[in-house]
């Protein structure tokens, strides 16, 4: 298990981060979203020891990490590249971890290729004669190789393109279950973020703005930022009254106690055309395959859009009758 607490690091006068408390579980799957420059990357290298705190301390499994350097912290760290050693083999790559003399080192190279998916044809190949894709997974097949109780990820899929880096964050998740090794993954991207963590972690001027499930930070933010950064939002003020507010949208049940003026989000998956509801018109309508979106203007709860099946025949200009599903969630801070 990795606690950390209190960690602090300043650059100058700018706050890398700041009093970050966390506590990632072994064999667990954090994930860091927040802004650029929120202190993502400086978390993970201070995690790893390739930066020195100010403030505050780093265990691992009880052991504190102050005075232990980053190749004897039992963490591996994958970074957006790669990183490989261009002048030597897949294998060699690989291997490093492994000791040369170790009876089984070609088998153990074999395992963690197949591991990752790469044939064995690909042992002898240098960096260069691999693509993008493949570069990352020798990368991680050469993290896995120092078997690490923690596997430290920053933004490894970035350079990928959408299907190669969805098949990538998949395996990646697979392989670390299998291994049961505990990571943290930083990317920007919201949605893999939601799929990959079972903690996650928003940081904004770094600080932690919000952690905990990802189910529960995107139904129920902290804050408007937050909800904002997880996914598309609608929002208004309502006041509450008997568990329901009175809402642009019609009466919704909410969960938070009555009050005369609350601040109410909707995601707008909730929202959906319904027979009878609150007047709306559709400003514009585009075709995306598999739906078509559809960008819609309420009086009362202003522009928002959504996805209704691609066959629709509503079109721009139209007017719809609006309902929604599910509970409106109350921000608690603002
Ligand atoms: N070596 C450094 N020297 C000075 N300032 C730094 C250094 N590293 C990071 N910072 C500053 O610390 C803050 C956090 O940076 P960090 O790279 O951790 O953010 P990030 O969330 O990883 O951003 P990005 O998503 O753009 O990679 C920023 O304001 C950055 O300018």
């Amino acid at each position: 298990m990795l606690q950390l607490s209190g960690l602090t690091k300043t650059y100058g006068d700018q706050p890398g981060v700041d009093r970050v408390d966390l506590a990632a579980p072994s064999g667990s799957r954090t994930v860091i979203v927040g802004p650029s420059g929120s202190g993502k990357t400086t978390l993970l290298r201070l995690i790893a020891g390739f930066e020195t705190p100010d403030a505050g301390n780093i265990t691992l499994d009880g052991r504190p990490l102050d005075t232990v350097p980053p190749h004897q912290r039992n963490i591996a760290y994958v970074a957006q590249e790669g990183a490989l050693f261009p002048h030597m083999s897949v294998a060699e790559n690989i291997g490093f971890a492994i000791p040369r003399q170790a009876s089984n080192r070609e088998s153990r190279i074999d395992t963690l290729l197949a591991r990752v998916g790469l044939s064995a044809a690909m042992k002898s190949r240098r960096p260069h004669e691999l693509s993008g894709g493949q570069q990352q997974r020798v990368a991680l097949a050469r993290a896995l190789a120092q078997q690490p109780a923690l596997m430290l990820l920053d933004e490894p899929f970035s350079a990928l393109d959408t299907g190669l880096r969805e098949a990538m964050r998949d395996m990646v998740e697979a392989v670390l279950r299998e291994a049961g090794i505990a990571s943290i993954l930083v990317t920007h991207d919201q949605s893999e973020a939601l799929a990959f963590a079972d903690h996650l972690v928003v940081m904004r001027d770094a600080r932690i703005a919000d952690a905990g499930q990802p189910q529960r930070l995107y139904e129920q933010p902290i804050d408007i930022e937050t909800a904002k950064f997880l996914g598309e939002t609608i929002i208004f003020e309502a006041a509450i009254r008997g568990g329901v507010a009175d809402t642009p949208l019609g009466p919704l049940a909410v969960d938070h106690s009555d009050t005369a003026k609350a601040t109410i989000l909707v995601r707008p998956e909730q929202v959906r055309i319904a027979e009878n509801g609150t007047l709306a018109r559709i400003l514009h309508s585009s075709y995306r395959g598999a739906a078509r979106r559809l960008e819609l203007e309420c009086q009362s709860a202003g522009h928002f859009s959504i996805d209704v099946p691609a066959a629709t025949s509503l079109t721009q200009g139209d007017s719809v009758c609006l309902a929604v599903n599910g509970r409106g969630h109350v921000f608690r801070s603002r």
